[in-house]
Order: C-alpha cells, then structure tokens, then sequence
C-alpha cells in the first residue's frame, strides 16, 4: 500500500468499532436518554462529517455516492458497536444484574413499552404479575427496578431521593422538572398559594357542585355517562384555579375551542400512557408539540393565563398567587403558562376519576349509599356540614375509593443518590431508577385484608382491616407529594354529600354490571382511565 491510497475497509470498520466501544464508555457517564434529538443530530452530523473528509481527501470518494455510502457504513458500525457494547454490559455486568426480572427489561425500556401495549395500557396490571413472579425488587428496565417493599417507601419518597427521567421529558413546572433546589424553591410558593386559597375556595366549590346538581336534573331517569358529568365538574373547578374563570362545561357555555381541546386532551392522554415508560420518546413529543394537538392547548391556556394577568379578581386562586409571587420575566413566563396546565392536568382528571368511580362504587351498594344518605343528612341538618369538614363515612368512602382504584396508577420514579442506599438487607446502588405501582401497594394483603372488596368501615369502625395505614398512598407523600389534596377532598366531599342526598344513583336498568369487571378495565394513562359507565340518577323525594 502507498502512502495516498485509502486504508483498506477492513481497518476502516475496525477502527469505527472500536469508537462505538469508546462511546459506550462515555454514554455510562450520562444519562443519554435525556438528549435523544441531540443524539440523532451528532449521528447524521457525523455522517456528514465523515462523507466529506473522504470527497476531500480521497479521489476514489469523490463521488456523492461513494462518499456517502462508505460514510453510512462507518458511522453504523460504530453505532451497532456502540449497541452491541450497551446491551452486553446491560446483560451481562450491570450492577443491578443481581436483581430478578425478565431478561427483555434488562436489554431495553421497549421491553415495557411492549408489555403496555400488550396489557391494553394497564402497567399496574403487569407490575403486579412481575412481582408475584419475582418478588418485592424486580428490574423493569436496564437500570430501574419496580418496588413492593413497603419499608422502601419511606426512604423512596424521601428528601434525599431525586425525581427520575419520566420528569424531565416535559416542559419544566414544579411537577415536571428534576432539580431538586429548584423543586424545594417553586414548590414554597405552590404551598403557599394553597393555603391562602384553601379557606376562601370552600364556597366556590359548592357553587360549581350546584351547577353539577342544576345539569344532573335536567338528566334525571336517563342512562348517563358518569365519566362524562365528573371530567366537565373537574375542568370547570380546575379552570377557576387555573385562569381565575370556569370553561362552562357544567352548564354547556364552553366555547368550542375548550371543547376541542377537552376532546384532543382525552385522546391525547393514550399516548402519555404508552410513552411515560420511554422519557426519550416523550421529549420528541415534547419538542415537536408545538405542532398538533398539543399547540391548541398550549396556546389556549397561555392566552388565558395573559387574560388572568390583566383580571382583578377578589376571589383568591391559584394562578393569582403563582403570578404575585413569580418575578415577571421571560423565562417565568413560560413557566408560568406550563403551571397553568399543570393545575390542569394534575387536578382534573385525577379528582373526576375518583367521582366517577365513587359513584359506580354507589351505584353498585345501594345500602352504603343510604348510610352515607343519613350521615350527611344530619350534617346538613344540624348545619354542620362543610365540605371543608371530614364526616365519618363519608372520608370513609372516598379514602376506600381512593385505595381501591388510586387516581394516580403512573409508578412515579425516583433516583438513588450518587453512593447507593441500603433499605434493610437491599443494597441499591447509585444512579438506580426506583419506580412503584401504588395500586400494588393498595392491593397487596401484606398490607390491607381482603385488599380487593370496598369496605369503607377499614377507615372508620374496622382498623383491623387495615394491616399497614402507611401503605395507602393515594397523594403519595414527601417533598413531592400532592400539594392539592385538600382541595381534592373538598370537591369530592361536595359532590358526593350533595348528590346522594339528591338522588338515588343506580345502574341503568337490565344493565349487566360486575364490579371487579369494571376494575379490570381500568387504563394506567399515568391518571386512571375509568372506563365509560352509565348510570342513572332518580330524583328524591324532598
Ligand atoms: C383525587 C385527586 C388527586 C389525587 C389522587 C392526586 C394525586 C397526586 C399524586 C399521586 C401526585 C404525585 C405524582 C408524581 O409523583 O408524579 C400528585 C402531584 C401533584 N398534584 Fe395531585 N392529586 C389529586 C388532585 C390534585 C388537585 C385538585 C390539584 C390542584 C391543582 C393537584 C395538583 C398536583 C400538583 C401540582 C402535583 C405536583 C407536585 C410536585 O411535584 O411537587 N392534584 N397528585
């Protein structure tokens, strides 16, 4: 060979081999996954790169096609052994290796993609099946392990641990974000713009369940979509928090873009459901959504917390107090506009699931709906009722409603802090994904008797039944749990005193009903997608 002539393709493929055996060094030392368009940037940049030092440097490449196709065959070599590095080390020396689990989940995240798709979305539903199999630690992923320990919790939800990958594929609020200080600073203001709207917004939620009432008799005796009634009650209190005025889709005032939007949010959370278990696939989502069904939203919502800028509102709400206390700068607005569909998001889906599931829980138990009737009766009565208030059966319904079918079913993650952490004989190493399913915990027997039957007494007249009062975690708990629970409380206390003393809620009459069907159709779209039930509301006799 003399000097000039092109090396030959056999050393030429060895030596991009042996870059994607170099690359796979540093890749261990990031988490790749956050960056998947810079990714694919640097590898087509790379080819670019590389076909034009061959045209320039070699006249047996000077061709376009020459160029290119010895540049396409270097840069895949090295990103097959790149590949063929990862899912060896992953198989065979990642420290989490001593943990059990299928062997697909070792390999890749798509492991579970598959699983979801195959469950029809229901994750929970295969968590559960992994750790009857595997037992309390099961690896669902190269390095993330699925948790069922209940002495995990604790430290899992804790200060010390960060929040995981799922958190910063999206844009950045104080739900979605990874970074700590600026969680614990953001998350100050969040509270306080709660408590200071907390004591004031009793009133307006019995407003909003006044509307519901006005909308449901004018559907007495007819078959209705529950789900339906609870996601406009939902979005209506949502967007009053949110924007300083409800959408109107209680009392049909919604203009059509809100109902577009309704519309593209409830098909649009399927593909939430499917990708929240592969971040990267997310951020691409993320990145391209300022086209599609996505961008409505977006703008909507910024053009309404524009307009709740300019309001002078007497009633406190959420956005009010976020927009006092959030120096106005460029950045916090649009941090800002993506809190807006935080309070959205996070507030109405989560609440409208756990009424709809409450009412068909009801309409199924016509004699715990009448012992609930006679408890808030009384409250009304003797007018202690507020819904600011607990009453005895009433938190018992809806504490055991929200253990039964938890509004939340996404198995949030967690990161071990850098220096591993031990939860009693389990090591778990640094950098480890903790992720849980607090369905598995609500279902687990080490934790409730008879975890699968709805027995509100277990919160009222029956601790025996409850085994581990820690392990029901609807709002789950630490620096990063629900900030809206008490509002939450609030709206399904109102709803559910106010309509039981209504009405009769059944199932629509010959309808053919099994509870622990029903359960089992319910989607894990990270908020629990109920499935779509009919029942009938009859009015009661004053
Ligand atoms: C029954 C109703 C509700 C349930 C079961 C529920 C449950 C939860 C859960 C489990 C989380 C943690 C999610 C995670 O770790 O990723 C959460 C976070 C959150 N929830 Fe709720 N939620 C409810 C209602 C509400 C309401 C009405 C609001 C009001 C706006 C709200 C606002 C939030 C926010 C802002 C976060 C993020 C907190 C943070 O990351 O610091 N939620 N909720």
């Amino acid at each position: 060979m003399s000097a000039g002539d092109p090396l030959p393709i056999s050393i030429v493929l060895g030596s991009a081999a042996a870059v994607g055996t170099l690359l796979h060094q540093f890749f261990r030392t990031v988490e790749a996954d956050r960056y998947p368009l810079s990714i694919l940037g640097s590898v087509i940049g790379s080819h670019w790169a590389v076909a034009y030092g061959l045209q320039s440097t070699s006249e047996q490449y000077a061709s376009f096609w020459a160029s290119h196709g010895l540049a396409f065959l270097i840069v895949s070599t090295a990103v097959v052994s790149l590949w063929a590095n990862i899912l060896v080390y992953r198989a065979f020396f990642h420290p989490l290796n001593r943990f059990p689990g299928p062997f697909g989940a070792k390999l890749t995240k798509l492991w579970s993609l598959k699983q979801v798709v195959g469950s029809d979305i229901k994750w929970y539903r295969v968590a559960s099946e992994l750790h009857k199999q595997h037992g309390d630690y099961v690896r669902i992923g190269p390095r993330e392990l699925s948790v069922l320990d209940t002495a995990a919790l604790i430290p899992m939800l804790g200060a010390r641990m960060e929040k995981g990958p799922f958190y910063g594929a999206m844009e950045r609020s104080v739900h979605t974000n990874r970074d700590a200080a600026f969680h614990k600073q953001r998350r100050k203001v969040w509270d306080m713009a709660f408590k200071q709207t907390l004591a004031d917004y009793g009133p307006t939620i019995e407003d909003f369940t006044d509307s519901l009432l006005v909308r449901i008799d004018s559907l007495v005796g007819k078959a209705t979509v529950v789900n339906d009634l609870c996601i406009h009650y939902s979005y209506d209190v949502m967007s009053s928090l949110a924007f300083g005025s409800s959408t109107g889709f209680i009392d049909g005032t919604s203009s059509d873009v809100a109902t577009t939007i309704l519309n593209n949010i409830k098909e649009g959370i399927v593909a939430v459901g499917l990708f929240l278990h592969v971040p990267w696939m997310l951020t691409i989502v993320e990145t391209l959504s300022f086209v599609g069904p996505m961008k409505l939203f977006k703008s909507w919502s910024s053009e309404k917390v524009a307009e709740r800028r300019k309001m002078n509102n007497n009633r406190p709400d959420i956005m009010g107090y976020l927009l006092e206390h959030t120096e106005d700068n460029r950045e916090n607005r649009a941090l800002l506009d993506a809190e807006s569909r935080v309070i959205i998001g996070a507030g109405s889906d989560t609440t409208a699931s756990a009424l709809a599931t409450m009412f068909t829980i009801l309409a199924n138990d016509p004699a715990c709906q009448e012992k609930l009737r006679q408890e808030v009766n009384e409250s009304f009565e003797d007018g202690s009722y507020t819904c600011a208030r607990p009453q005895n059966l009433l938190d018992g319904v809806i504490s055991e409603t929200l253990r039964i079918c938890p509004p939340v079913l996404f198995a949030p993650q967690r990161m071990v802090p850098e220096g591993g952490i031990r939860i009693g004989d389990v090591d778990l190493p640094g950098g480890t994904i903790l992720s849980f399913s607090t369905y598995n915990f609500h279902h687990d027997k080490r934790n409730f008797v008879e975890p699968g039957k709805f027995i509100p007494e277990r919160w009222t007249t029956k601790p025996e039944l409850i085994l581990k009062k820690n392990a029901c975690i609807p709002f789950v708990m630490g620096p990063y749990k629900c900030p809206g629970k008490a509002i939450a409380m609030m709206e399904l206390r109102s709803v559910i005193a106010k309509t039981v003393c209504r009405y009769d809620i059944s199932l629509a009459k010959d309808a053919k009903f099994d509870l622990n069907e029903f359960f089992l159709g319910v989607k894990d779209h990270f908020t629990a997608g109920i499935p779509e039930q009919e029942l009938v509301f009859t009015r009661r006799k004053e």
